[in-house]
C-alpha cells in the first residue's frame, strides 16, 4: 500500500481531466486514467467538489466499501494526506458488528442471556469466520456463474463435521471433532445449530445457502432415522465426508403442502420396488447423488424410498428467482429399479417417515429467516444514517425512523419467539417435540416469514431505486427481497402453517372450557 504523504493544497492542484485525484478517507487516489473508464461517469468526477478535494461523505453515499477492497481500485492508491487518519474502517473477518440490532442481545456488549454458554460464544465466533473466509467469496462466485458451490467449500464443511452439525444434535456426532474441538459432541445444542443457521444467513445469497447442503438437511435425516443399517452408514458416511449430496423429493406439480396428494408411484417387485412419477421443486436435485422420495403405494399408502442417481433417473434444472447454484430441479423416474433395503421405515408408513422430519425442518429456517432479516436491519440502519437528502441524513425523516422501529421490532420479537422454541427443544425428546411444539414452530415460521416480506418491502423503500438493483449499494436489499419468498414457501405455505397451528391448538382444547 503506498504511504507517500500529500497537503490537501498539493491535492488540490490536480483537479483536471487528466490530472485527477480525490482524497477519500484520508487515502490520495489518482483517477486520471480511471476517470473515463469509471462506471459512474466523468463528469461526476470533475465537479469542483470532487476533483482534487476530500470526496469522503460522497463517495461514501454511492458506493459500498468494498470497492476500496478490489485490487483495481486499491492499485489507484498514490498515499495519503499528511496529517490525517483513516476513519472509516470494514468489519474484520469474523467479528461482530458494532450497529445496533445488528447482532441478537446474546452477542451485544452488556446484554445478558440465560440460554448462551461459552461453547456457544466460541462456536459462534469461529463459524462467522468460516463462513467469511470460505461460503462469502465462493458464493459470490456460484451466484455469477450459477454453478454448484465448490467441492473445496464442501471438503471443509466435512473436515469441520459442518455437515454433520447441520442436522443437529445427536448420536450421529459422537466421536467427531466438531469445528476442530471447539465444542464437544454432548455439548452440541440446539443452540449451536441455530447459530449456525443465522450465520450462514448472512451470507445473503439464498440460493448458495440453499446450494451447500440444503437438501441433505432435510433428505438425509430420514435416511439416518428410518434408513436399515448398512445403506444408512454407507450414504450418511459419504455425505458427512463431503462427497455426495442428497436431496428431498416430496412436492410434485400436483401436490405441493399437501404431501398427502402424491402421485410418484412405487409398486412392489421382487427383491424391492419401481418407481414412475415426477417431483418438482426439489433442492439440489441437479446434483444430488440420492434422492429420498415419497411414493404412493399399491395399497394407497405411502412409502419413502432412497433412490440413488442411475438409469432411468433424470434432473433438470427448473429457473426460479434465485440462483441455480441452489440446484433446483424436476426429477423424472422412469421405471427405476429400487432395491428393497431402500425403504425408510415400513412399506406403507411413509407420510410418518416424512412428517418426523417438518419441525426441525422449518424450526431450522426460521433461524435463517432471522438471521437474513436481521442483516438487513443492519444494512439499512447504515444505509439510512449515511445516506444525505435535502443536505440532512434519512434518519432526520420520521418515516423512515417509523420503518426501522417496526423492522427492529419484528426481528428482535422472532428471535426472542425462536430462542425460547430452541430452549425447549433443547429438553424436549422427539415425542414430546412433536407433541408441544408442532404448532409453536409451524406459528414462528410463518410469524419469521411474514415479517421478513414486511422488512424486505421496507427495506426497498427506504433504499429506493437501489433496493431493486442488483449491484452497488442496495444489492443485499435486492437480492433479500427477491428471494425472501423462498422461506415462506418452503416447508410449507404461510397459511398452511397458521392452520396447522390452530388445528393443533383447538385439539387440546379442554372439553369444558367456557368464557
Ligand atoms: C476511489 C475512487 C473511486 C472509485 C474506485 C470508484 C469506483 C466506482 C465503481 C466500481 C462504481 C460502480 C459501483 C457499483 O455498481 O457497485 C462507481 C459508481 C459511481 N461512482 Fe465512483 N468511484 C470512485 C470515486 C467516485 C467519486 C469521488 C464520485 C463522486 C461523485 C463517484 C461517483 C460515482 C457515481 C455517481 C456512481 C454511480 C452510482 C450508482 O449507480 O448508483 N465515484 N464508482
Amino acid at each position: 500500500m503506498a504511504s507517500k504523504q500529500f497537503t490537501k493544497d498539493e491535492v488540490a492542484k490536480h483537479n483536471k481531466q487528466d490530472d485527477l485525484w480525490v482524497t477519500v478517507d484520508s487515502k490520495v487516489f489518482d483517477l486520471s486514467k480511471f476517470a473515463q473508464m469509471h462506471p459512474g461517469g466523468l463528469s461526476v468526477l470533475l465537479d469542483e467538489e470532487v476533483a482534487g478535494q476530500d470526496a469522503t461523505a460522497i463517495f461514501f453515499s454511492l458506493h459500498r466499501y468494498e470497492v476500496l477492497q478490489k485490487p483495481q481500485y486499491i492499485r489507484l492508491q498514490i498515499g495519503v494526506v499528511a496529517g490525517e487518519e483513516q476513519q472509516i474502517f470494514p468489519r474484520e473477518v469474523g467479528a461482530l458488528s458494532k450497529v445496533p440490532y445488528a447482532e441478537p442481545t446474546w452477542l451485544t456488549q452488556g446484554y445478558y442471556s440465560p440460554y448462551y454458554k461459552d461453547h456457544h460464544r466460541r462456536f459462534q465466533t469461529a463459524f462467522r469466520k468460516f463462513v467469511e473466509d470460505w461460503m462469502i467469496p465462493d458464493a459470490h462466485a456460484r451466484e455469477e456463474d450459477g454453478k454448484r458451490p465448490s467441492q473445496s467449500v464442501f471438503d471443509e464443511m466435512a473436515r469441520l463435521n459442518i455437515i454433520a452439525m447441520r442436522l443437529g444434535p445427536g448420536k450421529h456426532l459422537e466421536g467427531r471433532e466438531l469445528m476442530g474441538g471447539i465444542v464437544k459432541p454432548e455439548e452440541f445444542d440446539y443452540f449451536h445449530e441455530l447459530i449456525m443457521g443465522q450465520e450462514v444467513a448472512r451470507i445473503n445469497a439464498r440460493g448458495y445457502y440453499d446450494g451447500c447442503g440444503g437438501g441433505t438437511y432435510i433428505g438425509l435425516p430420514p435416511i439416518l432415522n428410518f434408513g436399515k443399517p448398512a445403506i444408512r452408514d454407507k450414504i450418511v458416511r459419504e455425505v458427512f465426508e463431503g462427497k455426495k449430496l442428497v436431496c428431498l423429493a416430496i412436492t410434485e406439480a400436483f401436490a405441493g403442502s399437501d404431501v398427502a396428494g402424491l402421485k410418484c408411484h412405487a409398486k412392489r417387485v421382487d427383491g424391492g420396488w419401481v418407481v414412475t412419477g415426477t417431483q418438482k421443486w426439489i433442492t439440489n436435485a441437479t446434483f444430488a447423488d440420492y434422492f429420498t422420495v415419497g411414493c404412493r403405494t399399491d395399497q394407497g399408502g405411502m412409502v419413502v424410498l432412497v433412490i440413488e442417481r442411475g438409469p432411468g433417473v433424470e434432473t433438470k434444472p427448473i429457473k426460479t428467482s434465485y440462483s441455480t447454484t441452489a440446484g433446483t430441479g424436476y426429477i423424472t423416474f422412469e421405471n427405476v429399479h429400487v432395491p428393497y433395503e431402500n425403504t425408510l421405515g415400513s412399506d406403507n408408513g411413509g407420510l410418518q417417515v416424512i412428517l418426523s422430519n417438518f419441525n426441525h425442518e422449518r424450526w431450522g429456517m426460521s433461524c435463517g429467516s432471522v438471521g437474513g432479516q436481521r442483516y438487513i436491519v443492519e444494512e439499512c440502519l447504515k444505509w439510512a444514517t449515511q445516506r444525505q437528502v435535502f443536505g440532512k441524513p434519512l434518519t432526520s425523516q420520521a418515516v423512515i425512523r417509523s420503518k426501522l422501529a417496526g423492522m427492529i421490532a419484528r426481528v428482535e420479537s422472532a428471535q426472542n419467539w425462536l430462542e425460547n422454541i430452541t430452549y425447549q427443544m433443547n429438553h424436549m425428546n422427539y415425542k414430546e417435540q412433536a407433541n408441544h411444539l408442532a404448532g409453536q414452530i409451524a406459528f414462528v415460521k410463518k410469524f419469521c416469514t411474514e415479517t421478513a416480506q414486511e422488512t424486505a418491502r421496507d427495506a426497498v423503500q427506504i433504499f429506493g431505486g437501489r433496493g431493486i438493483t442488483k449491484t452497488g449499494m442496495g444489492r443485499f436489499i435486492e437480492h433479500y427481497h427477491r428471494t425472501v419468498p423462498f422461506d415462506a414457501v418452503l416447508g410449507g405455505a404461510e397459511d398452511v402453517l397458521g392452520d396447522l397451528g390452530v388445528r393443533q391448538a383447538l385439539r387440546k382444547m379442554p372439553k369444558n372450557a367456557r368464557l
